[in-house]
């Protein structure tokens, strides 16, 4: 019995905050060869989203050649949305780049028509997050507005501030990622979504406790709020994750 968001966000038939726990693979292969492969057999597992880590990408400063990868990718993703993540190096991103780069990628493959949903942080300058903002308006996209803390949790207070706080900076799906340091913390996420989802978070969320501590949130996290879990597919992309066909089967317990 997963708990549905009041707002809806419909991107390719895929129902983020329905009734259904969305399984999202992530693909961080390194050159366009491994990830136009990545792309194949991750597609051929059938999860519900991909997330491309663009980051993870060694083109992924020159925007031309980044979009025509994607332009290559695409049609070997039968129909599933694509997360486009280019994630900023302090919250996890695996290179530094400038946000002159960043936005000239992101922009570039929105313009393709083929990056479905947009993953920006929340600690963004304001002006990075408004021009993301108008591009993915203007290209029919959606836009995912994230926070992550890879050391520890914070209070239950500040993770709801954080969701509501990415709301309104215009996330059609606001998202969390925090360090676990105990189980109490693995409850503390568990609680600020639920919270959130029952308070002031209207749109779809994705909240994730992470580590092995935090394994538990990417299986029972739909329960509380969460509308989409990272799962394995051929690499994971953050400890923690799970195989796919294993969430699936426990959300079908549960
Ligand atoms: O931000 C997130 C969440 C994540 O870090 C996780 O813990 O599952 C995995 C990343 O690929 C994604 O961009």
């Amino acid at each position: 019995m997963k708990l549905e968001s009041k707002v809806k966000v419909n991107v390719r038939n895929r129902i983020f905050g329905g009734e259904k726990t969305l399984a999202c693979i992530p693909m961080v292969a390194v050159t366009r060869e491994a990830l136009l492969k990545e792309a194949d057999i991750c597609a051929s597992m059938n999860p519900d989203i991909i997330e491309w880590r663009v980051d993870s990408f060694e083109l992924a400063g020159d925007a031309e050649a980044t979009s025509r990868t994607l332009v290559e990718m695409a049609p070997l993703l039968n129909d599933i949305p694509i997360i486009f993540t280019f994630r900023i190096a302090r919250e996890g991103g695996a290179k530094e780049y400038t946000q002159e780069e960043r936005l000239a990628t992101i922009k570039a493959c929105l313009e393709t028509g083929y990056a479905d949903v947009i993953d920006i942080e929340a600690c963004n300058e304001p002006e990075f997050i408004a021009a993301v903002k108008e591009a993915v308006v203007a290209n029919n996209s959606r836009l995912i507005i994230s926070a992550h803390n890879f050391k520890s949790t914070p209070s239950e207070e500040e993770m709801i501030a954080i969701l509501e706080h990415e709301q309104e900076l215009g996330a059609d799906i606001p998202k969390l990622a925090v360090m676990p340091q105990s189980f109490d913390d693995v409850l503390a996420l568990m609680r600020a979504t639920y919270r959130a989802r029952t308070g002031n978070v209207i749109q779809p969320m994705i909240t994730m406790s992470m580590a092995e501590v935090g394994k538990i949130s990417r299986v029972i996290g739909n329960l509380y709020g969460s509308d989409l879990s990272f799962v394995v597919g051929q690499n994971a992309s953050a400890p923690g994750q799970i195989p796919m066909n294993t969430a699936r089967e426990l959300w079908t317990l549960l």
